[in-house]
């Protein structure tokens, strides 16, 4: 996260750290918990990994230094990559993470709500995005998630500053134009979170960019509500 602050511990209980365990542990992707059995996140993580066996999901924890050997982690089952992904550039950057079983929801782990289909076209005012990326471009993966606000921006906005891209319907815009704070390599998969009325929903999925934090290149996430009736096939 560029031009983040510190999170609170349990400030984002629904955010996880996907991490491989091939030769060097380490945090490869955000997500979020959705239910007590399911992750959503984006399909831009497995591009090369694909086997469940090597994942790991570590819930509830605010650093990533809290991470040891003995730290428990659940497995992955599943993992479901949506059909038309290619990759992230061109949409559909969607997947889900079935855990091996169910988790008990704590104070520090917890799901985020889904949005609902009548409010779409909400014009949400409060968005968060989070992780545990690169302060910048050139950078270091975090140890203490990071936090930051950034205002959503229309599909035509969006499309104007990525003139040589397609930003079609099922992606959403965020981002300033003067730049500054944004995602960043690490925080891919994790949630755009928005607050409406006390309660926060999964608006969006940290997907592409840019650059960082670059100005009128704002972050791209998937839009989370187009595709609900796909989330609630796979998980149901
Ligand atoms: O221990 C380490 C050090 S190296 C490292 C790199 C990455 C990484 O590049 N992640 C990519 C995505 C990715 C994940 C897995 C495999 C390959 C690529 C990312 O987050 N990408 C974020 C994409 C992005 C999204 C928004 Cl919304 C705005 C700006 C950007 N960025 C543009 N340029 N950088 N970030 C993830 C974990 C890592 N762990």
């Amino acid at each position: 996260i560029v031009g983040g602050t510190d999170a609170s511990p349990g400030e984002w209980p629904w955010q996880v750290s996907l991490h491989v365990k091939l030769f060097r542990r380490r945090h490869h992707c955000g997500g979020s918990i959705i239910s007590n059995q399911w992750i959503l996140t984006a399909a831009h993580c497995f591009m090369s990994r694909q086997n469940p066996n090597i994942w790991r999901v570590y819930a509830g924890i605010l650093k990533q230094s809290e991470i040891k050997e003995d730290t428990p982690f659940f497995k992955v089952e599943e993992i479901i990559i949506h059909p038309q992904y290619t990759y992230a550039q061109t949409g559909y950057d969607i997947a889900l993470l079935k855990l091996d079983k169910p988790m008990n929801f704590t104070d520090l782990q917890l799901p985020i709500c889904l949005p609902s289909k009548e409010e779409a076209n909400m014009l949400y005012t409060d968005c968060w995005v989070i992780g545990w990326g690169y302060r910048k471009e050139r950078g270091l993966v975090e140890d203490i998630l990071q936090k930051v606000t950034v205002p959503l921006m229309s599909k035509e906005e969006c499309q104007a500053r990525y003139r040589k891209r397609r930003i079609d319907d099922n992606v959403i815009c965020a981002g300033y134009d003067e730049g500054g704070r944004d995602a960043c390599k690490g925080d891919s998969g994790g949630p755009l979170s928005c607050k409406h009325e006390e309660v926060w929903y999964l608006v969006g999925i940290t997907s592409w960019g840019e650059g960082c934090a670059r100005p009128r290149q704002p972050g791209v996430y998937t839009k989370v509500v187009d595709y609900l009736d796909w989330i609630l096939e796979k998980t149901t």
